[in-house]
């Protein structure tokens, strides 16, 4: 197995995923990112981090590390204290669906509203841009949704349609912060397999995640923020691994090689009984 890659501070040259072309522009480039909130403990330090315009990246860590800071910053939603985020191309954000945003839209509408780049002011949305809109929503199995009120919606429902409308805006990464986090098996496994094929079309995907086994599902690159000044980030196959998340989530995990029906598929499962300080 190959080093794993650290995002911190590099000295020589910067991580460039392991999954994705090299040679294409990342579509997102982060040098020396910190922040913290005030005068509390710094969430991350000094991330350098390429992100492919191709393939997935998903982030690791446990609750409170700033996964969501780190995207929120990615996204342009929260200014860094230190550092840089370099964007090229549009980006897709798909925040949790846990907020109480502006809720009166239809959910055809704020589909819709992934269109905005591609509206001018004053103008009305065209046939193809509704019609790229309908399309999203069949994409996430939603479309008997359309005339429900957002606000009404639960909140795997919701999810669903957030992702809709980032798929609406044809971005060229789409990230997302625990996109599956609100959702049922079968929608959970609808999301994952809509992420591995947006990333197969040729849209990078980014996005933070609570399930180890998902990551291992996707594939690609794995970002780990194990503490402030510990952000690393290689392939899966190199990161996601026993040890790691033990020492990630301070408890004990191992994984297992079952026969799935004659295939060979990997499992996690967690020791309950081995918490660590
Ligand atoms: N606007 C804010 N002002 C002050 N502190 C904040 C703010 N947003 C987040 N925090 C704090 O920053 C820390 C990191 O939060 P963040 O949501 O980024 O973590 P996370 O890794 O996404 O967590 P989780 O896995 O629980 O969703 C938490 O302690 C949180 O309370």
């Amino acid at each position: 197995m190959s080093e794993a890659l650290v995002t911190r501070r590099a000295p020589t040259a910067p991580v460039t995923a392991s999954s994705g072309s090299t040679t294409e522009e990342p579509a997102l480039r982060l040098r020396g990112l910190g922040h913290r909130y005030g005068s509390k403990d710094w969430l991350f330090r000094g991330v350098d981090l390429d992100v492919p315009a191709r393939g997935i990246t998903s982030i690791l860590g446990p609750n409170g590390q700033g996964k969501s800071t780190l995207l929120r910053c990615i996204a342009g939603l929260q200014k860094p204290i230190e550092g840089t985020v370099e964007r090229s191309g549009r980006i897709g954000y798909v925040p949790q669906a846990t907020g109480t945003g502006a809720f009166a839209y239809t959910v055809f509408d704020m589909v819709l509203m992934g269109r905005a780049h591609a509206v001018s002011p004053f103008a009305s949305p065209s046939r193809a841009d509704r019609g790229i809109a309908t399309a999203a929503l069949e994409r996430v199995g939603a479309a008997d949704l359309a005339d429900a009120a957002f606000g009404e919606l639960s909140g795997g429902q919701r999810q669903l349609v957030l992702i809709a409308r980032a798929l609406t805006s044809e971005c060229r990464l789409i990230i997302l912060d625990e996109p599956v986090s609100a959702l049922d098996l079968r929608n959970q496994a609808v999301v994952l397999g809509l992420l591995r094929q947006l990333a197969a079309e040729g849209t990078g995907v980014l996005l933070t995640t609570h399930h180890p086994d998902h990551v291992l599902h996707l594939g690609g690159d794995v970002v780990v923020m194990q503490a402030p000044d510990d952000v690393r980030h290689g392939p899966v196959s190199d990161l996601v691994t026993n040890d790691v998340l033990t020492a990630l989530y301070g408890i004990g995990v191992r994984s297992a090689v079952v026969d799935d029906a004659g295939t060979p598929r990997t499992v996690l499962f967690t020791r309950w009984e081995e918490t660590t300080a």
